[in-house]
């Protein structure tokens, strides 16, 4: 049996007390250990980008001829775009976030009955990036790995059936529409199936795992002061977010700064993660990314993390390294991945790179 995502993460728990986490609705002013500084995160206060620069995060409709060039131009220069007409059904979108937002409606008490256990991944809790961080952050969330249905029946005695089926019918629709969009990065950058044996087109997908991630952004007496999510990159292949009508995460960029992606109804957002990073030799970037808050109204997010099963061996693909050079990462699995991602957090890509001899 391969490693599963859950037995890689519980080697890795979260040591974080879950009574920590508030009754947000109750609070009028921004705890203490809510509030960030610069200090707290180095790139907290970074500039946001000038709305004159125009640069926005590109937004592919896939139905386009040029799609793929689009998508490889965008995960070059952005680590991550916007999609319409990306096939998955408007009411799927909608099932999800109506389920999502009924989840977190939910009294403490009964979401708790679901919380994370100390060893466990699955289920209600602070977000896994918590134990980098001296301060908290203004979300909770629900992981789900596997099938849901025993933490759903505790969250919805008479319901949880119909909300498994839900997530069931979307993560089949992400998992297909994550590799058809994997394979469009890919193709324009001339590579093929036969560079990259272990991810078949035709498989049925079965060299592949993901999570589900829901999140919710409660409405913040303080927002300028207060962090959603702290900034990170994925450390999958490939993310793809739904976000509700409200504004808040936010991609970096160099050249930038902090750059908002606006919400457009019925579109999806992707981020390129760390092992897409790999797997290209550095030609896609894995976006930073974190999540803002806001003062008057809340903010849902669904994110669908999407990678390998966890013993498959990621090296950049031999075309696109150049004859003269050896390749800029060494070869990891998801697991070995997560393991040093857990200990050296966003400084892990970096040291699984082969340094250059000067
Ligand atoms: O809520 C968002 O927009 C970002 C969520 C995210 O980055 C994550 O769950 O990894
Ligand atoms: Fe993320």
């Amino acid at each position: 049996m391969p490693t599963t995502l859950t037995d890689v993460f519980r080697g890795h728990p979260i040591h974080l007390p879950h009574s920590h986490q508030p009754d947000f609705t109750s609070l009028r002013e921004l705890p203490d250990s809510y509030t960030w500084t610069p200090k707290d995160d180095l790139l907290f206060a970074a500039a946001p980008s000038p709305p004159a620069t125009g640069e926005n995060i590109p937004l592919i409709d896939l139905n386009h001829p040029d799609a793929a060039s689009q998508i490889g131009s965008a995960c070059r220069t952005w680590g991550a775009f916007q999609i319409a007409n990306h096939g998955v059904p408007l009411e799927l979108l909608q099932g999800i976030e109506f389920l999502t937002g009924s989840l977190f409606r939910l009294p403490v008490k009964r979401k708790l009955k679901a919380a994370r256990s100390e060893t466990g991944v699955s289920g209600y809790g602070v977000a896994r990036i918590s134990s980098f961080f001296n301060k908290q952050m203004w979300s909770e969330g629900f992981t789900i790995t596997g099938s849901p249905l025993n933490d759903f029946r505790k969250l919805w005695p008479q319901l949880h059936l119909n909300y498994c089926d839900l997530v069931e019918e979307y993560e089949e629709q992400m998992q297909k529409l994550a590799s058809k969009l994997m394979w469009l990065a890919l193709n324009s950058l001339g590579v093929s199936e036969e560079d990259i044996k272990w991810a078949s087109v035709n498989s049925d997908l079965n060299w592949a795992q993901s999570a589900l991630q829901l999140n919710h952004y409660p409405v913040c007496p303080e927002p300028d002061r207060a962090m959603g999510l702290a900034a990170h990159t994925d450390s999958t292949l490939l993310t793809i977010l739904y976000q509700n009508n409200t504004a808040g995460l936010q991609l970096f960029r160099d050249d930038l700064g902090w750059v908002t992606v606006p919400p457009v109804p019925g579109s999806l957002v992707v981020n390129v993660g760390d092992l897409f990073h790999i797997l290209s030799n550095g030609l896609f970037k894995s976006v930073l990314h974190r999540a803002r808050v806001n003062q008057t109204k809340s903010r849902l997010s669904v994110a669908f993390l999407w990678g390998p099963l966890s013993d498959i061996k990621i090296s950049p693909v031999p075309k696109l390294v150049s004859p003269v050079e050896s390749p800029l990462y060494q070869s990891v699995t998801w697991k070995e991945y997560l393991r040093t991602k857990a200990v050296h957090f966003n400084k892990a890509l970096s040291m699984i790179r082969n340094h250059v001899e000067e």
